[in-house]
């Protein structure tokens, strides 16, 4: 079963979404660790709520990035993470990282990338009057958000959506959506192995 790790900076709950499909048996995976870089990420509570263990430091507690890097680089090392799965990690991970996990690396990101990359997408594609947005997964690289696509997912915005209702909806679809990826890429990595 994959070692896998979460790394998040708000609320957690795609990390709940996948928890809860691994508790019934719909993804066969092993969360080890979630990290934040925010210490007081409501994701942490999560962590403790399911008993998962969790690591929190910040960019701002090193004397450089590459210094906090591989701090997190040791971390995922120390719990044998084999899988890093970004939900909501607002930094954006340098070399060091990358390249000790090539290819296994993935993010969800709320568009249709390559649209309304980088944050406050949601928001963005509401406020440009969109009739359509979506979800995307995607591997990791050094860009942002410009690693190759895994799967997309779209979306109609409904005329009528508050943009609450529409973060809503892109929220059930991430949900619904991390969750099966997740299970299909670790699937084939065990059939591949
Ligand atoms: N190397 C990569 N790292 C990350 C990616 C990626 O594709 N490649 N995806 C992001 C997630 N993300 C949107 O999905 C995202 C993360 C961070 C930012 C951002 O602008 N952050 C701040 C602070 C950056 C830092 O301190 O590292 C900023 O740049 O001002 C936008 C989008 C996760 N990481
Ligand atoms: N550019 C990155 C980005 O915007 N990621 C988004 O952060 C949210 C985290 O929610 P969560 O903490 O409740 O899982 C998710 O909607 C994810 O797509």
């Amino acid at each position: 079963m994959k070692k896998i790790a979460i790394l998040a900076s708000g609320n957690g709950s795609n990390f709940e979404a996948i928890m809860k499909k691994i508790q019934s048996n719909d993804l066969q995976a092993e969360v080890v660790i979630v990290f934040s870089d925010q210490s007081d990420a409501y994701v942490l509570e999560r962590a403790k709520q399911y008993d998962i263990p969790f690591a929190s430091f910040s960019p701002k507690d090193f004397d450089s990035k590459v210094a906090y890097e591989a701090e997190l680089l040791a971390l995922l090392r120390a719990y044998e993470v084999e899988f890093v799965v970004l939900a909501g990690y607002l930094r954006i991970l340098g070399p060091e990282v990358i390249h000790n996990f090539s290819h296994c690396i993935v993010n969800i990101h709320p568009s249709l990338l390559p649209d309304y990359p980088g944050l406050r997408s949601i928001e963005r594609a509401y406020l440009d009057g969109q009739a359509v947005t979506g979800v995307t997964i995607h591997y990791v690289d050094e860009g942002l958000d410009t690693g190759p696509m895994i799967r997309q997912a779209s979306l109609a915005i409904d005329p009528d959506d508050s943009l609450e209702r529409l973060e809503e909806r892109v929220h059930q679809l991430e949900h619904q959506l991390y969750p099966e990826v997740l299970q299909q890429l670790l699937n084939k990595e065990l059939n591949e192995s």
